[in-house]
Order: structure tokens, then sequence, then C-alpha cells
């Protein structure tokens, strides 16, 4: 287990605040060692008796460059695998492939690990920079994937159930509480709409049918056909069951069941608020992923913060003998003769490798770092079904305890009046008060609200910087007024700290273009047929995260960095591969893409 003695000095970027305004502002930050850091969250759990399980390890990441890693980074030398950026998708890669015998290193732009799912300190607050809802971190069945990532480099993390996954406060009063007992949902759901009994059992149930054959699978490539064709051998029914569903929405099967258009609008929020878009457009997989994992194993937060995630798994891939290096903005993928063969820093630096995963989205892999003349035909594919998916506005705040009525739920989703706002920027209200479940995040007698709300890049162009500066005080000004008015009285005046981040934030901080949080369908999908999974069309180069299949999410991007490892570790050896059947199958698979 490793430990940090001495504080540890931190020159960390402010996330929540605009420093494109800034471009040169940064905050010192003066973090106590891990070892206190942890033991006082452990301390204040267990004397909550919330506690229980022992600790993750934690390496800071000056630690896991220095202890070894940049050594062994020196340019030059040739890697198995290179892995752009530290996003969940990049560090599942990553340590899959260090757990299977591989040699990694993985180049991340920023201070810390995490990207979207990263983390950062304030005034003895501790936020998460992205949603703190977290799905596949239980410790039953197939599907935790998250749990299943951090095991496979010797982590093991302490979580809090949450009882309730989100308070949903919707038009019309209605007000639904999505509690971890699936029984007690439904009962719920029925007591606001008995008239659709039938309808919605028939609805989750059909989602369950899909969970199931999901949690029956043993999860890898399926862009590798001996262990594709040995599942369908296998579990013939459930891989027909999802074949089945491949191609189909949560929207068109929900109206199979429910007439009553209130309901059907309830279902479109369920579904918004994992994909920001309405249930005709969200795949059918996906939503039976995510309304089921929250019953099966629960929605469970990891103490300390999200942001431990990527500092285990960061940790884990060093133990693993593998190399992360921060601080290291890659600007090009490197060609040899059609094949990627390394990267570039912008400070001139090259590594090199038998092959290169890009964790950066699609937009950016192939419009910056490929330097090609044109993008391949499978990419224009991609972007003629997808577009960037809208970013947020996110205010992160401190306020004083008393504000909040005793039993306040963690997380909330508010659409006051108008159903029609739904997908409206601005128009519907995330919240997320972590400190309900963990309350070492928050100096005491304090709460944390992580509050956003979906924004995009035009609304905040071309402002001088006091219009830019006064725009983001008015717009963050009124959501907290609308929060104000429905949930908390008096809200205004407990505030002790309020940071604003735009579109323009999530751009410069996680590298995101224009700050997306990944591909949205530009039209009604073909369910998820045309995602595109991780090989790309450029030989050595693979892609890993939101802009892969399954699409946005925590453990949507587990697996696809689980799926990505298990490909590339068949491509250079470390698994078995069949090169006819390779061919075979990635054709029908970019052939099936071409039909969504
Ligand atoms: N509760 C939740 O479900 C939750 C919470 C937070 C985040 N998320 C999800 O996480 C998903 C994103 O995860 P991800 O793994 O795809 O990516 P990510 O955006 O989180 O991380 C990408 C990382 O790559 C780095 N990077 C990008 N370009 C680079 C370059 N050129 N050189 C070096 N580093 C570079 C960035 O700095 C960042 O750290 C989002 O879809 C979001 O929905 C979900
Ligand atoms: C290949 C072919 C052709 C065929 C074959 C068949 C088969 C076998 C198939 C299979 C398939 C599979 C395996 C699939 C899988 C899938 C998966 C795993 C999926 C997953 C998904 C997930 C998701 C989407 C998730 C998401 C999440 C999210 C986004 C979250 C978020 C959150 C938030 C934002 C929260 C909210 C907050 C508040 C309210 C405050």
């Amino acid at each position: 287990m490793l430990r940090l003695a001495p504080p540890l000095l931190v020159a960390a970027p402010c996330p929540a605040l605009d420093t494109d305004r800034y471009p040169l502002r940064r905050r010192i930050l003066v973090l106590p060692p891990l070892e206190s850091w942890q033991s006082s969250r452990r301390a204040l759990r267990s004397a909550s008796g919330i506690l229980r399980m022992p600790p993750v390890a934690v390496l800071s990441p000056e630690r896991a460059t220095r202890g070894g890693a940049s050594e062994k980074g020196a340019a030059g030398e040739e890697y198995d695998a290179i892995v752009v950026g530290s996003g969940i998708g990049g560090l599942v890669a990553a340590t899959q492939l260090a757990a299977k015998g591989a040699r990694v290193l993985v180049l991340e732009k920023y201070v810390i690990p995490g990207g979207s799912s990263g983390y950062y300190e304030r005034d003895g607050f501790t936020f998460d920079v992205g949603s703190s809802v977290m799905f596949g971190f239980s410790d039953k069945g197939n599907l935790n994937l998250i749990t299943q990532a951090l095991a496979a480099v010797g982590h093991k993390m302490q979580v809090i159930p949450d009882p309730t996954t989100v308070h949903f406060h919707l038009p019309g009063e209605l007000s639904v509480r999505v509690h971890r007992e699936y029984n007690d949902f439904i009962e719920e759901l029925i007591s606001k709409f008995p008239h659709e009994k039938e309808g919605i059992n028939h609805f989750y149930n059909e989602c369950w049918k899909i969970f199931n054959a999901l949690n029956s699978l043993e999860l890898k490539s399926l862009e590798e056909p001996i262990y594709l064709f040995g599942q369908f051998f296998k579990k013939p029914v459930e891989c027909l069951t999802l074949a089945y569903y491949l191609p189909q929405n949560a929207g068109d099967i929900a109206r199979k069941y429910i007439k009553d258009s209130q309901l059907l609008s309830f279902i479109d929020a369920e579904c918004f608020i994992v994909s920001t878009v309405n249930a005709l457009q969200t795949p059918m997989i996906n939503a039976s992923m995510v309304l089921c994992d929250r019953h099966f194993g629960g929605i469970n937060y990891p103490v300390g913060g999200v942001g431990g995630i990527a500092r285990a798994l960061a940790d884990g891939l060093v133990t693993k003998g593998s190399n992360i290096l921060y601080k290291a903005n890659v600007t090009n993928i490197i060609l040899k003769d059609g094949k990627a063969v390394g990267v570039k820093l912008s400070d001139g630096r090259e590594f090199f490798a038998t092959t290169v995963i890009s964790n950066a989205t699609r937009w950016d892999t192939f419009g910056k770092l490929v330097k090609t003349d044109e993008i391949p035909e499978e990419e224009k594919n991609f972007q003629r079904v997808y577009v960037k998916a809208p970013s947020f506005l996110s205010i992160h705040m401190g306020v004083k305890a008393t504000v909040l009525p005793p039993e306040t739920d963690c997380h909330h989703f508010i659409l006051e009046d108008d159903w029609a706002n739904l997908e409206r920027p601005y128009g519907s209200i995330f919240l997320s008060i972590p400190t309900v479940l963990d309350s070492s995040l928050a100096p005491e007698g304090h709460h944390i609200l992580h509050i956003f709300t979906t924004s995009s890049m035009d609304d905040w162009k071309g402002l001088n910087s006091k219009d830019y500066e006064k725009k983001k005080e008015l717009v963050a000004g009124e959501i907290i007024s609308r929060l104000e008015k429905k949930l908390f009285p008096g809200l205004k005046g407990s505030i002790v700290l309020k940071e604003v981040g735009t579109p323009k934030t999530h751009r410069r901080f996680l590298a995101r273009d224009s700050g997306t949080y990944g591909p949205m369908p530009r039209q009604i999908p073909k369910g998820l047929l045309g995602m595109p999974f991780n090989t790309t069309a450029i030989d050595g180069l693979y892609c890993v995260g939101d802009s892969c299949f399954p699409g946005q999410g925590v453990i949507a991007v587990a697996f696809s960095g689980i799926m990505c490892a298990h490909r590339v570790a068949a491509d250079i050896g470390l698994e078995k591969r069949s090169p006819v059947l390779d061919a075979a199958l990635l054709r029908l698979l970019g052939w099936l893409r071409t039909l969504a």
C-alpha cells in the first residue's frame, strides 16, 4: 500500500473557473498527506457506522510519475500501447492491458487523472468534476464494471449505498423517488399512474429481460470473433436477445405498452438524465442497463469522492509496471506507412508503441490528433449519425447545512412547469449533494451542492471578458433562484462558496471539443447499431471512451475500456485471435454500422 508522508503541493488549475479568460491563473493547493486525509474520512465514517470495507490505496499523480514511471517513460522507448488521456475509459483500457502483461504508457494533459470523473478541492470542500451517480459499483453480477476494473489492479474501494438514485421533481407537481428497492419504486410509480399499472410493469419487465441477458455474459470485445462466437455458443438465447434489441430505442418500446402522455414524458426524463436525449432517441440496451442496475447492484458512492476511482486505477497501473505521465499534451498521432506508431507532445517529445489508443473524443482524435488530408469514411459515417451532445453549465457550491430540510435525497432532477423544456438549454436542472452520503467531503456544518444544466458552446462565444463574467453570474443566479423557489428556501443566503463553469471550462480542462459530453444521435438512431467500437480505419489506432460503443457514462466508458483492451491484447498477441475471422467480423460490423 503506497502512502505519502510529506504534504503534497499541487499547482492545480481551477476546473470550475473559466480560465479561458485567465489562462495563467493557477492556485497552489496544499493538500494534506493522503494518509491523514483518508484516516480523517475513516474516522468520520466509522463514527457514523457507514464504512464497511478497507480503504483504497491511493497514490498521488506526482508520486505515480516519480515512482518509476517517468524514468521508464523516456522518449524513444517502445511500448505495447500508448493511451492518450486518463479518463475512466483510457484508464480502464490501460489497466486491463497492464493486468494482461502489456507495457502501457498513459499520457494525460492535465495534472491529475480522471478527466470528467476527476475532482478538485477548495477551502475544505472536495468537489466531483462530473456527475456523482455511480453505476456498476456493486459487489455482484457481471455488470459491476467499475468494481471489476479496480479489482484487476488490486483495488477495492469503500462505497456508501445510496437509498435513492434520484428524486424527480416534474411538471404538474409530479414527484417520484427512484428507490434502491425495485418494488418500492414500481409501487410509487404505479401510485401516481394507477391506470397504467400493466403498462409500467410490462415496460420495466422488458428492461429486466435485457439487463439479465447482459448480466449473464462475460463482457469482452464484441469485435473479437473467438470470444463473440463463444458467447453465442454458451448463451444463445441471451445473445440473440441482445442482438434483437441492438437496433431498438426505449421510447418505441415504452409506447407499445403505455398511452398516458405524462408517463411517457416521465420515461423521457428517465432516459434524458443519462443520455441527454429523450426515450425515442435512447438505445434500449443502454436504458435497460441503467434502469435496472440502479436496483440490482444499486447506486454506490465511493468514500472520499468520485476522484478516488481514477486515482486508484492510476496507482494500480503503476504497480502493474506500466506508466502514467501528467502535463503530457499529445498534439499528433504519428503515422508511418498509414499505421499509428506513436505520438508527439506539445513540448516536442515523441513516444512510440505498437498500438495507440485515444481517449480523446472522436472529434478531437480525427479533427486534431490525426493529421490526414481527409478523415476516414468510417468517421464520416459516425459524424453523419452522431453530433456532439451539449456541454453543461455547472455550479459547485458550499452551503450551510441548515438550508437542507431533513431527509433530503442526494440526487435531484428538476423540471418545473413545462415538459417541452426537458431538452432545451437550461430547461432542466440536475442537482447532486454528495455530502448527504459522505459528510467528510465538506467542512463540518456544510454541504456541497453540485448543480448542472445543459448549455452549448455557441451560447458563450464572442463575449468580451466583462460580459462573459456578467453572463456567468446572471445565468447561475437564475438557476439558483429556481432551486431556491422549488426546493430550498433561503438557499442564496446560505452560500459560502460558489464556482461557475461553462462549456468553455469543460473544453479547457477536459480537452473535449466544444466541451461536449459525448455523442448524441442526430436524428432517431437505430439503437446502438451506428455506434463504433474500438478499432478505427487506421491500422494500430483504437478509440476508447464515450464516443465509442455504448456511449456516455462512467460504466459505459469502463465497458469500452474493457472491450478495447481485449481487442488490442488479441492484436499484440496477448490473447487468442484468428486473422481470417477478424477480417470477416470487422467487415460485417462496419457494414452493419452503415445501416444506422
Ligand atoms: N456518473 C456518471 O456516470 C459520470 C460522472 C463523470 C463523468 N461521466 C462520464 O464520463 C464520460 C467521459 O469519460 P471518458 O473516459 O470518455 O473521457 P474523459 O473526457 O473523462 O477523459 C479524457 C481525458 O483525456 C485527456 N486528454 C484529452 N485529449 C488529450 C490530449 N491530446 N493529450 C493528453 N490528454 C488528453 C483529458 O485531459 C481527460 O483527462 C462522459 O461521457 C461522462 O458521461 C459520467
Ligand atoms: C455484435 C453484434 C452485431 C451482435 C451481438 C449481440 C450481442 C452479444 C450484443 C452484446 C451487447 C452488449 C454486451 C452490450 C453492453 C452494453 C452496456 C454494458 C451498456 C452500458 C450502458 C451504460 C450507460 C449508457 C450508462 C450511462 C450512465 C450515465 C450517463 C450516467 C449519468 C448520470 C448522471 C448524469 C446522473 C444524473 C444526476 C442527477 C439526476 C443529479
